[in-house]
């Protein structure tokens, strides 16, 4: 038996997913200042959300990530995994909503962080941040008959012809890689906690993200996506855009999902993943 179909690297491929989901996902939380999300300072643009209601949820659906890279162990992205995957993830939704009194703490992370890590573990914990965004891509593209139900989603995607977060998931997660490159090339140079709010600024300045597009249009989208530039410019500060989107009722809710597979995918396939300019 070699060591890769080893019951021990099993285990052990899914402990490191339970472990680094959920500190993956308290990363992105403790990150601050964070502009209209929850972080240690405020709890942004969200009246019915707290710091611990978020860490309760991050450490209430880690087991859940668990259980999607026991199934998908050296398996090929199938319609059967696929549909396992989707059972799975509906279980971490209702005990997300669970623990949160029906709050909707991580329904995007639970997404992207779960297709992420079945990718990890389809690939016996071998895969490049490369490979595991082609592999969760492949298992997004795999369709299933599901009734369509009404999400803020699939709302504003119809209105605003955006593909959101099943869009960027079927792409290959295109912003999870570019949160990456930005978090490598930015560490270089600056504080652990600049090059993550870096990462964070580009992410906004090119996402269409369904949260901003629910709450405020498309106006709001490119005051986002401009504020987020001016920041990185140097022209705004992080704490003036953060009183920015409250009074306004932003919050980039889809970015920080994806700064924080950004994170775990740099935990899951190591970090040599090139640069990028970060003049923006
Ligand atoms: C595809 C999902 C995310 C539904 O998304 P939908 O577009 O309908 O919108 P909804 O408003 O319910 O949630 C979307 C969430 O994604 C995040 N998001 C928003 N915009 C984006 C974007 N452009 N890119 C990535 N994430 C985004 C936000 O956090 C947002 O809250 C998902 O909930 C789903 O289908 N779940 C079923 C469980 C499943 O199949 N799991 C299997 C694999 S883990
Ligand atoms: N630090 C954070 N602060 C706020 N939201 C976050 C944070 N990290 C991730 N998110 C994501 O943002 C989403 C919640 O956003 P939001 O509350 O705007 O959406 P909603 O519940 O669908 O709609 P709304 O609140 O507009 O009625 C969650 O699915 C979550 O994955």
């Amino acid at each position: 038996m070699s060591v890769a179909t080893h019951p021990l690297h099993v285990h052990l491929v899914t402990e490191q997913v339970a472990r680094w989901s959920e500190q993956s996902l308290l990363e992105e939380l403790y990150l601050t200042v964070k502009p209209g999300l929850i972080d240690k300072c405020n709890n942004g643009a969200h009246l019915d959300m707290t710091l611990a209601m978020m860490e309760a949820s991050s450490h209430a659906i880690a087991p859940y990530f668990a259980e999607m890279a026991r199934v998908s162990y050296g398996k090929s992205p199938s319609h059967q995994l696929r549909e396992q995957l989707s059972e799975i993830g509906i279980e971490a939704e209702r005990e997300m909503l669970h623990v949160t009194g029906g709050v909707n703490t991580h329904k995007g992370a639970i997404w992207c962080l779960g297709l992420l890590s079945a990718a990890y573990a389809i690939q016996r914990g071998q895969g490049t941040a490369s490979t595991l965004c082609e592999v969760a891509g492949k298992l997004a593209n795999v369709e299933l008959e599901v009734p369509s139900t009404r999400t803020n989603g699939s709302t504003v995607c119809k209105r605003y012809g955006v593909t959101g977060a099943k869009g960027e998931a079927q792409a290959g997660f295109p912003h999870v890689l570019l949160g990456l490159r930005t978090l490598n090339t930015a560490t270089e140079s600056f504080t652990e906690t600049k090059a993550k709010q870096m990462a964070l600024l580009t992410l906004m300045t090119t996402l269409s993200d369904t949260c901003v597009l629910h709450r405020a249009g498309s106006k709001g989208l490119s005051y986002v996506k401009q504020q987020a530039q001016q920041v990185l410019r140097g022209a705004l500060s992080m704490e003036e855009v953060d009183e920015r989107f409250i009074k306004n009722n932003l919050s980039p809710g889809g970015s920080a999902d994806l700064l924080a597979a950004s994170l775990y995918v740099k935990r899951l396939g190591g970090k040599s993943h090139g640069r990028v300019s970060l003049h923006v």
